[in-house]
Formats: C-alpha cells, sequence, structure tokens
C-alpha cells in the first residue's frame, strides 16, 4: 500500500488526536475518504486500479484507525494482522504497521504520535508481542521505539562482464517459461517452505500471494509485463523467478535490462541455476535486483562483485510491544543469562529489568530486581531482536552500556543469527 488497519469494536470510540481531530476504528463504508487521505498523503500518486482493489481486499477494517476533522479524514493509519518468524524459527504474532498519513493541512499538531499511541495500546490489547513496519523516512520512528532490525541488498550488476560459477548439481535444475498468475500456488508452497528459515519472514495469508503478481502497466516503466520462470526438479517446483526486461539500444548495440521482482528457491542448485539463467537473457546487459538479503548466495559466485554495485538500506522496524513475550518467543545462538535494564519511555509497562535466560532450545525473559549486566532502550533492542544487528556494534555506538563485564561479548555472540534477517516484501 502506499502504506495501511485498528481494534475495537467498530465504534466510534477512539480518542483525540492530537489538536482536537477525532481518532476511530475505520468503518468499510469510510474506506474511500481513508485512502484518499494516504494517497495524497505520499505525494498525491495515483495507484492502479488493480492495486487499489488488492489493498481494499487485505484491509482488516477492525484494525484501521482513521483521525477525522469533521468530515474530512486527515491522518491514516493500520495494523495487518502478521506471523513474523524470529531466530529459531518460530512464527510470532506482530502488527504491521501501515497506510500512515496525515493530512499536509494538519501535519504536526500530534496526529501521528496519537496514532501511535492507539494503536501500540491496541496491540498490547490484542496480545500481540511485536509490531513491524518499513518507514519512508527512518527518522520517524525511533520516537515511538521502532529500530532497524533487518536491511536489503540492492545491486545493479553488469551481466555483461560478470560470469557466475555456480554450485554442483546447477545443471540438474529444469527451467520453463510460465504464467506469473497461473503457477502461483506453486510458487506460493515453495515461498511458504522458506518462511521458518529466515528471520523477518512473513507468514502469508490467504490473498497477500497476489502481492507478487501484481502488474499494472503503469508501474513497468516500459519494461515488459511480469514474467516467470519455474524451476523444477523430478517435476517438482523447487523455486521461482519473477521479473520484467527492458530493452535498450547503447554505443555497441543491444544494452537491454532484467529488473528482478521476486525470487526464491528450495536449495543452492535450484537457486544458482535461477541467477545463471538472468544473468544470461539475450539482448541485456544488466540485471537490476532490489530487496534482496544481504547474505544472498549469488554475491559468492560472482567473477566481480565490485561490478555489481551492491547496496544495502534500512528495511524493517521492529518495535517490541511485549519485550518478556518477545525476547521469550525466539531462541539463542549460545547460551545467555543476562539481566537488562530497559527504558522504554512511550511503553512504559516495558520500563524496567529483565533475566533473559535462553539457548538454541529455547529462551525465557522475567521481571527481575537482580542488578542489571546490561542498559539500552527498546528500540535498540529491537534492533538486535532479529539477530541482524550486534549489541556489540551499538555498544560502539553509546546504544548499550556494559555493567557487568563480559555481559556485552555473551550477550552479543547469543542474539546473532546465522541467517540474515529479511523482508521479503512491502506492505
Ligand atoms: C509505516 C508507514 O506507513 S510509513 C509512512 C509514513 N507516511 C509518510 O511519510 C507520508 C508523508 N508524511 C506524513 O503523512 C506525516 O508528515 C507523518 C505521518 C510522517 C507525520 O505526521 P504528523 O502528524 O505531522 O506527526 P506529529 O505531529 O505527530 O509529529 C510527531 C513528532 O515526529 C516528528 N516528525 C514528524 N514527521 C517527521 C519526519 N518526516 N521526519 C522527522 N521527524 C518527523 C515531529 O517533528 C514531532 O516531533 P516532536 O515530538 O519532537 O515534536
Amino acid at each position: 500500500m502506499a502504506n495501511a488497519r485498528t481494534s475495537g469494536t467498530g465504534d466510534v470510540t477512539g480518542g483525540r488526536a492530537g489538536f482536537g481531530a477525532a481518532l476511530r476504528t475505520l468503518q468499510p463504508d469510510e474506506w474511500d475518504k481513508w485512502y484518499a487521505n494516504l494517497l495524497r498523503a505520499f505525494a498525491g500518486v495515483v495507484e492502479a486500479d488493480e492495486e487499489r482493489q488488492l489493498w481494499h481486499g487485505l484491509a482488516e477494517f477492525d484494525r484501521f484507525l482513521a483521525a477525522w476533522d469533521g468530515a474530512e479524514c486527515v491522518g491514516s493509519a493500520g495494523a495487518f494482522s502478521f506471523r513474523l518468524t524470529v531466530p529459531g524459527g518460530e512464527s510470532v504474532p506482530a502488527a504491521g504497521i501501515t497506510g500512515v498519513g496525515v493530512a499536509g493541512t494538519h501535519r504536526r499538531r500530534g496526529i501521528l504520535t496519537s496514532m501511535m499511541r492507539r494503536q501500540l495500546d491496541d496491540v498490547r490489547s490484542w496480545g500481540e508481542p511485536l509490531a513491524v513496519l518499513t518507514a519512508s523516512e527512518p527518522a520517524i520512528y525511533g520516537r515511538y521505539g521502532y529500530g532497524a532490525a533487518s536491511f536489503q541488498l540492492k545491486a545493479e550488476i553488469d551481466t555483461g562482464r560478470t560470469t557466475l560459477s555456480v554450485p554442483e548439481g546447477t545443471d540438474g535444475v529444469r527451467l520453463r517459461y510460465a504464467s506469473p498468475v497461473d503457477v502461483l500456488d506453486a510458487c506460493e508452497a515453495v515461498y511458504a517452505r522458506l518462511v521458518p528459515g529466515r528471520p523477518g519472514m512473513l507468514a502469508r495469508r490467504p490473498g497477500w500471494e497476489r502481492l507478487g503478481t501484481l502488474d499494472p502497466e503503469s508501474d513497468r516503466g516500459g519494461a515488459s509485463p511480469l514474467q516467470c520462470v519455474l524451476a523444477e526438479r523430478d517435476g517438482e517446483t523447487v523455486g521461482y523467478a519473477r521479473f520484467r526486461t527492458k530493452l535498450g539500444w547503447g554505443r555497441s548495440g543491444h544494452d537491454g535490462t532484467v529488473i528482478l521482482s521476486d525470487l526464491a528457491a528450495l536449495d543452492p542448485a535450484a537457486d544458482a541455476a535461477l541467477w545463471r539463467f538472468l544473468f544470461g537473457i539475450d539482448l541485456t546487459t544488466t540485471l537490476v535486483a532490489t530487496g534482496r538479503p544481504v547474505d544472498e548466495a549469488w554475491q559468492y559466485m560472482v567473477s566481480d562483485i565490485r561490478r555489481c554495485r551492491p547496496e544495502t538500506r534500512d528495511a524493517l522496524y521492529v518495535r517490541l510491544v511485549d519485550v518478556g513475550a518477545a525476547l521469550g518467543a525466539r531462541t539463542y545462538r549460545t547460551p545467555v543469562d543476562v539481566v537488562l535494564e530497559v527504558e522504554d519511555a512511550f511503553c512504559p509497562w516495558n520500563a524496567g529489568r529483565w533475566r533473559l535466560s535462553g539457548d538454541a532450545k529455547g529462551a525465557s525473559c522475567e521481571r527481575t530486581r537482580d542488578a542489571a549486566d546490561l542498559a539500552l532502550s527498546v528500540r535498540e533492542l529491537a534492533a538486535a531482536y532479529l539477530g541482524g544487528v550486534s549489541l556489540t556494534a551499538l555498544a560502539a555506538a553509546g546504544r548499550v552500556r556494559e555493567l557487568r563485564e563480559g555481559a556485552l561479548a555473551e550477550a552479543s555472540l547469543a542474539f546473532g543469527s546465522t541467517v540474515a534477517p529479511w523482508l521479503p516484501h512491502g506492505f
């Protein structure tokens, strides 16, 4: 969505937003006004009907909020009901914050803050330990306790001058073109099998798979319609790539571009077969891949990583709504037993000391009066939560204080993940 969901009975019961605008749960017949406010907040860019209908179908109205100035919708925010993979593979209920926008005429009067307040109270009352979002601007959400917990990779690969060295078994994978819509179920089954294996992935409820085949002409920028190639072994689908191609003509001839939209594979050979295919499409010399995992294997198969121009940027922001439940839901790479002194001004129910004890099999995180070993804010704890940001690095930035010698190294090692966290798509 230009990003969008709230709780309650559906009654007009919310609080007063900021300067006195009324904040309440969105009613289905208010969708058009709500969505119009959101699109206007995002510079007024009009979304294709196909996309608008998809978001309307996915909206969970009892979890979406609207702020009103009379009959005018001036604020929007929503909270999808997701499940997020955490280190260890557990799928934890997480509110997927979306659709946040305040009318330009009503900005900087506290409407966002009142929506964030109501939303986090709601999420807590629903018993969901986490809230997650992607931020239009990184500076907005730290004040509400969100920390950047996963990152994504972008690459613009010069496929004319970069070769791939693929692992054993790659030649045994069969590739075939298919209509993206016709093979959606097979692709979704591949995706579902990958979800438990990587922190940050979202278990998709029925309907969400259609996000992967949205293909409005207005979004193609002159490129082809969405194409799909399936990877198969022994008749079974073991991976897929969805992409567009755009023809180009330079001084030396054709120099088209492959624009990767999505790729998933169940094993290294299937993954390599799909990347090798994308590298070799005739009449193209550039492959643009965005939103990929930062530790994705192709980077270690290429002859010249510099010609792939890799860049990383922040992706998923996490908020620990219930520190005890969130830390107790994941596992820890090495045994850990530390007392954390947590600062949380926006959700004071989290503030204070927690004893975290756990290992690779499970963990518990309970209130304690024991002396603290580490002190940090809930935002830093959220950044480290999925195992992609090190507590040692946060301490070096002055964001974590070690109060017992050795506690930082112990916790930092334990919190890390062997697979980088990754958010597979926006919402
Ligand atoms: C998950 C998502 O949907 S992300 C999408 C977020 N939406 C957008 O970017 C659309 C365009 N922007 C907007 O709609 C609005 O400007 C919003 C939602 C970002 C902010 O709404 P407002 O109602 O103006 O925010 P509010 O008045 O509550 O400000 C709260 C605080 O955040 C600060 N703040 C607000 N927006 C920003 C920003 N873009 N960058 C940095 N700080 C900001 C304010 O200065 C204020 O700080 P203070 O508490 O120190 O005084």
